[in-house]
């Protein structure tokens, strides 16, 4: 990491950046960029590629996974009606030239295929039977080639009954495109799925391969190379990450020699009056993830319990109506933690009026979310500044009611975003960060075991810290989400909120590196 400009005032906070490597692609645009590889199919450019040139290489490129991570053994290929189900006759047939004994099922008639799925048809001359349980007798390896990105209604019928039946076999399956039921922008499960040892994509990986449901179906996921050229990323603009370091890692500040305390920047915490461990775990992240210094807004009723805690942080006791104004007044504490331990009250929406009228960074978490549910608009009105709501699913559900999970988790998080003119962090196994402008990413390294009690606490102390050394707030939850999951999952099973501070600086360690 190269030095950077301190964050003095006026200096532009450090962004995400891009990165083509991290892109994920909904299957509308994923359409767009085969589309793009094709623009010359048939006299154009030399760069252009047919469909079936797409198909042939999806194919081989499935069945050459297989071959590398199977042993041979006899597969049941199982073929939907699209160009999934071509993708199927085509490692069909290449596992069959490999001399893996090879079942071909069908789903609807071999009349009814069209364009390239046709053509994968044809070129294989073996047996093709109708889809049936039949075709899993003798624990066969499974080719899942049902359904990929044209999934449009829940699996019933033949289908449901051969998914069922590989879940409750635990037969071996590998999901062409994606497990066939999971659905590849939201990560729905549309009826029935089948678990899968591994997926193979294409191109880039879809926002569903990082849910939770994809995380727990897919198995392994390989993403195969197929032809179509990187430029299709430039014209298909996709504005959704897989969530790490490269989008922000160069927005991380670098500690100088020239540094003095207050250019690292300074956290004020809004502390509870009873629930005061969630100010103060929120606090002693935001100091390990590096801020310069980090106040704690005591309500008087609790000040002592605060002084008596955490030496280095800096208490200050909140007397009186305005008196979290007067302490943000200093254009030094650049960040603004609302929300952990501060209890769903008036009191708290007061605070949050009075830090949303500073037009600092703010960081709203927790109980500054569930005070205004019912009343979202109370909130998103006063927003003016840069600000972070970081809900998790419940607070989510009590401040945007409108938006129905089925919507699918990223544009949820999208039109909330939108919606409040903030930046939202929807919390979970696949924590989602989406800006107001559209731009997305999706966190998938957290391990189980930081569902714990805290751990939120500790997150927005974290993006706090970063946000204070210049980092923008939507690059900032991006890192903070990151490095929380890194550091949960350096520590292990067992862990507690508290641990997660210390482990901190070890990831930090491990990003400069
Ligand atoms: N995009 C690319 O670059 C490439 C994609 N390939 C493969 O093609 C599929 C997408 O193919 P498509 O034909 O669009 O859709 P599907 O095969 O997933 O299925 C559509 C097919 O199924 C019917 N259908 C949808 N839902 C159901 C349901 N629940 N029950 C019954 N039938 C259903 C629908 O009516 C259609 O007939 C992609 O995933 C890749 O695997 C290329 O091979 C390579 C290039
Ligand atoms: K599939």
């Amino acid at each position: 990491m190269t030095d950077r400009p301190d964050p003095s005032p006026g200096a532009p906070a450090r962004d995400l950046v891009p990165d083509d490597d991290l892109v994920l692609l909904t299957c509308a645009e994923m359409q767009a960029a085969e589309r793009y590889a094709m623009r010359g199919a048939g006299g154009g450019g030399d760069e252009s590629a047919s469909g079936s040139t797409l198909m042939e290489a999806a194919g081989a490129g499935v069945a050459n996974a297989v071959i590398e991570r199977f042993l041979p053994q006899p597969v049941a290929v199982l073929c939907g009606p699209g160009n999934n189900g071509g993708d199927g006759f085509v490692i069909a047939r290449h596992l069959a030239a490999a001399g893996w004994p090879v079942r071909v099922g069908l789903l609807g008639e071999r009349a009814k295929l069209t364009g390239d799925a046709m053509w994968a048809a044809i070129l294989w001359e073996g047996a093709v039977e109708p889809v049936s349980a039949g075709l899993l007798a003798g624990r066969p390896l499974v080719v899942d080639a049902l359904f990929g990105a044209g999934l449009k209604r829940p699996i019933e019928g033949k289908a449901a009954e051969v998914i069922e039946m590989i879940n409750s076999r635990g037969l071996a399956c590998i999901g062409v495109d994606m497990p066939s039921g999971l659905e590849g922008d939201t990560g729905r499960i549309l009826g029935h799925a089948p678990r899968c040892a591994m997926t193979v994509t294409f191109f880039r990986p879809k926002p569903a391969h990082l849910s939770v449901n994809g995380r727990l179906l897919c198995g392994e996921l390989r993403v195969v190379d197929i032809g179509i050229p990187r430029a299709a990323l430039k014209m298909v603009d996709a504005r959704q990450w897989r969530n790490e370091p490269p989008l922000w890692q160069a927005a991380l500040r670098t500690p100088s020699l020239a540094d003095h305390k207050y250019v690292r920047g300074h956290v004020m915490v809004a502390g509870g009056e009873t629930m005061t461990g969630a100010a103060r775990l929120a606090a002693l992240a935001a100091r390990r993830i590096g801020a310069g210094l980090v106040t704690i807004a005591a309500p008087s009723a609790a000040v002592s319990v605060y002084q008596a805690a955490e030496p280095g942080n800096i208490v200050a006791p909140l007397d009186g109506a305005g008196a979290f104004r007067q302490l943000a007044a200093d254009p030094r504490r650049n960040v603004l933690v609302v929300g952990p331990g501060a209890g769903a009250t008036p009191a708290t929406r007061r605070l949050v009026a009075e830090a949303l009228a500073t037009g600092r960074a703010c960081v709203l978490d927790a109980d500054a979310l569930t005070a205004f549910s019912g009343d979202p608009a109370a909130l998103f009105g006063d927003i003016k500044g840069p600000v972070v709501l970081t809900p998790h699913d419940g607070e989510f559900a009590r401040l945007f009611p409108g938006l129905r999970p089925d919507l699918g988790k990223l544009d949820r998080a999208r039109q909330a975003a939108r919606l409040a003119g903030a930046v939202v962090l929807l919390k979970g196994a696949d924590t989602i960060v989406a800006a107001p402008d559209g731009r997305a990413v999706i966190n998938a390294n957290a391990p189980p075991w930081l569902a714990t009690a805290g751990a939120g606490d500790v997150l927005s102390g974290m993006i706090a810290g970063l946000a204070a050394q210049g980092m923008t707030l939507f690059a900032a939850a991006a890192a903070a989400v990151w490095m929380h999951g890194a550091a949960a999952a350096r520590f292990g099973p067992g862990l507690i909120a508290e641990d997660l501070p210390v482990q901190l600086p070890q990831v930090l360690q491990s990003l400069a590196s």
